[in-house]
């Protein structure tokens, strides 16, 4: 990007404002001045007659040596004081990420009384632990949250930022980038290093779940990335990994943050934790209206699971938004995962497929779902799911009628 700059060289003739055709050149104290308007026509360059205004490259951004920065750090998320499972996820993606580079792994926490949740993420493989203990922490704000993290950033330098794809993360992400003058792929659902340049691959769904594109980050550090919840493997928990906590103050002047949380008010409605659950039932336009739920709940109560939906059951206004699995809803990878009414679409595929038992009820033989099911159950729901919830009554049956003989 080009600006206008006049030099000292300048003698105040005054013809550069005569020439100039946007009235961009003001003369004060006999020197010229050029206003916000200027267009850089370059009029006034050509007819000063000392060579004074010159054009020059602005130095848009401080050019970083990318050398400086080094180590995978991962933000724990909290919500209530417990640590996410993503983030607990992304220890473990940034274990292998760290090893590779043979770099440190650090957890980068925020909020008030981390003790035992720092000495845990060092349990799950975290080398360090940054624990920012401050009152102003103990519920997450956009403004404190960014400022804290991108002071550290800018400070130790890490060469990789993961942060979950969570709602918080998707906030702090792309401030943090910005703030820190670096690129951000948000949603990615696989990382990894590029093996002849070390460079970190962030690929991520992309032209609705058509295709996945794999993004870099060449010029700037750090390189950071939003990462799905459900998709990365969990860190394993070893009582005998040792680390660094380093614990970290912090203080905000007077008025520096614009945001105050005054009350939590929690839903009425306890919100379905998706991606915890290990049973999930889920219903799509095959159940051809919102009463289908209720036999779906039935199946999901017997089985100790929760219900999740296709986005075209949302949409239809059957259930809430918070049950939806896929591309833009959750990501769930339980033990058992039964999709009734599912056509099986890229994008409810997205969310789902690394389950590791997926049973499909569908009357379509050819629909996609059951390319990925393990077991396929071609018929109509309403007669299936029935049939499944009698037999279930006849094991409990048959265990209640075995306890009793044990006994
Ligand atoms: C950018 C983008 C993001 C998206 N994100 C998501 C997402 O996060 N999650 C998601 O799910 N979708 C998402 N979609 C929508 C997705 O493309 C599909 O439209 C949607 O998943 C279809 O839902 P469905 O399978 O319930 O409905 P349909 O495709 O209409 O399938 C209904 C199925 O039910 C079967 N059926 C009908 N009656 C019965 C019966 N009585 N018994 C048994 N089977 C029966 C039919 O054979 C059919 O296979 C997204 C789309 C876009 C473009």
């Amino acid at each position: 990007m080009s600006i206008r700059v006049i030099s000292d060289k300048c003698i105040g003739c005054g013809i550069c404002v005569k020439v100039c055709p946007f009235d961009a050149i003001d003369m004060i104290d006999k020197i010229a001045v050029i206003k916000d308007n200027c267009t850089l026509c370059g009029a006034c360059v050509d007819a000063c007659p000392v060579d004074a205004i010159v054009m020059e490259e602005e130095e848009v951004e401080q050019k970083i040596n990318i050398e400086d920065y080094k180590g995978v750090w991962v933000f724990a998320e909290q919500r209530g004081g417990e640590v996410l499972n993503v983030s607990i996820e992304l220890l473990g993606e940034g274990r292998k990420i760290a090893d590779i580079r043979n770099v440190e792994l650090t957890a980068v926490l925020l909020g008030e009384n981390l003790d035992e949740n720092a000495e845990m993420l060092v349990k799950y493989g975290a080398d360090n632990v940054i624990a920012v203990d401050n009152e102003k922490l103990a519920v997450y704000t956009t403004d404190a949250y960014t400022k804290v993290i991108a002071d550290l950033i800018n400070e130790k330098k890490p060469e990789i930022m993961l942060i979950g794809a969570t709602t918080i993360g998707r906030d702090l992400g792309p401030r943090v980038s910005a703030r820190v003058k670096t690129g951000l792929t948000a949603d990615c659902t696989r990382l990894e290093i590029d093996e002849e340049d070390g460079k970190l691959l962030q690929t991520r769904p992309a032209f609705g779940g058509n295709l996945m594109a794999t993004i870099v980050c060449p010029n700037h550090r750090p390189q950071m990335s939003t990462v799905r919840p459900g998709v990365m493997e969990k860190a394993k928990f070893n009582e005998n990994n040792v680390g660094n906590i380093e614990k970290k103050e912090v203080s905000f002047a007077d008025g520096e943050l614009k945001t105050e949380v005054v009350e939590i008010v929690k839903s009425e409605k306890a919100a379905v934790a998706l991606d915890e659950a290990p049973i999930i039932v889920s219903g799509g336009r095959g159940l051809t209206d919102g009463k289908g739920f209720e036999l779906l709940e039935k199946l999901a109560d017997k089985l100790g699971g929760v219900v999740g939906a296709s986005r075209a059951a949302v949409d239809e206004g059957w259930i809430e938004h918070s049950h939806q699995v896929g591309q833009t809803g959750t990501t769930v990878r339980p033990k058992l995962y039964i999709a009734a009414g599912i056509s099986g679409a890229i994008q409810h595929l997205a969310g789902m497929q690394s389950s590791d038992c997926i049973v499909a009820i569908n009357k379509n033989a050819d629909a996609p779902i059951f390319k990925v099911a393990d077991y396929g159950i071609v018929g109509d729901l309403y007669e299936v799911i029935p049939q499944l919830l009698e037999a279930l009554d006849n094991v409990d049956d048959i265990v209640q009628a075995l306890k009793a003989v044990e006994a």
